[in-house]
């Protein structure tokens, strides 16, 4: 049996075989990414070559010490591809993203993208979305107001995220609202609903974004899987 950090490895590593010589890729947050870069990273010794447009700062700075060549997106028609990974995964590949606070660029990096493949351990897959408190981003004016107006969507809790002790504040300088919905049935209308209050910059809900998942199990299996 493989422990989660495990699985996270062997997942990261099966998906750089979706990265091709020649391609501009984007290149998702977070600890199964980690596994994905240090992957590019060898593979970038053996002679591979692409360019990637990092979805956080967190990213860039790994990729840069890996030797991977940064592309800036707005010099760039449309991206091959970008590989990330996510919090929540339902059977018809609807995402929650967001749990390293890192949504907005991760969003803007998958709508530049032909196809947006997901990598994941078990434990990401779900049949309901919501369980996993959705991050919303917001600037910091007015969040109590932006929260209040969250929890009359049916929301039971809105927590200002911290990190350190300190309100975290994401790579663009906003907040993030961490949303306990306990449950989205209604992903798509959320979303909308999320979007129409004002000072809501992005949500983690991605819907019809993702057009493979890549998912990882403790017996060693790796299925991938395409929406429902
Ligand atoms: O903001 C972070 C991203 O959306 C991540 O892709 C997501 O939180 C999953 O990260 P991890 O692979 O560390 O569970």
């Amino acid at each position: 049996m493989f422990n989660s950090e495990e699985i996270k490895k062997r997942v990261g590593a099966y998906a750089a075989d979706y990265v091709q010589p020649g391609m501009t890729i984007g290149i998702g947050t977070g600890s199964t990414v980690y596994w994905l870069l240090q992957e590019l990273g060898n593979r970038i010794q053996q002679g591979l070559q692409f360019r990637a447009v990092p979805t956080s700062r967190q990213t860039q700075t790994l990729a840069t010490e890996l030797g991977i060549t940064i592309a800036d997106i707005n010099n760039i028609e449309e991206l091959a591809l970008t590989i990330d990974g996510a919090d929540e995964i339902d059977g018809s590949l609807q995402l929650i993203k967001g749990g390293g606070g890192a949504l907005l660029q991760e969003k803007i990096v998958a709508a530049a993208s032909k196809q947006l493949i997901i990598i994941a351990d078990e434990t990401k897959m779900v049949s309901q979305l919501g369980q996993f408190p959705l991050p919303v981003e917001v600037i910091p004016f007015g969040w109590k107001q932006v929260s209040k107006k969250i929890q009359q969507l049916g929301c039971r809790e809105v927590v200002l995220r911290q990190k350190n002790g300190e309100t975290f504040i994401s790579d663009h300088g906003h907040y993030i609202l961490d949303c306990h919905f306990s449950a989205i049935p209604h992903a798509s209308t959320v979303n909308q609903q999320l979007h129409d209050i004002p000072g809501v910059v992005e949500t983690g809900l991605f819907i019809n974004m993702a057009d493979m998942a890549i998912c990882g199990y403790a017996d060693g299996r790796i299925i991938t899987s395409l929406p429902a």
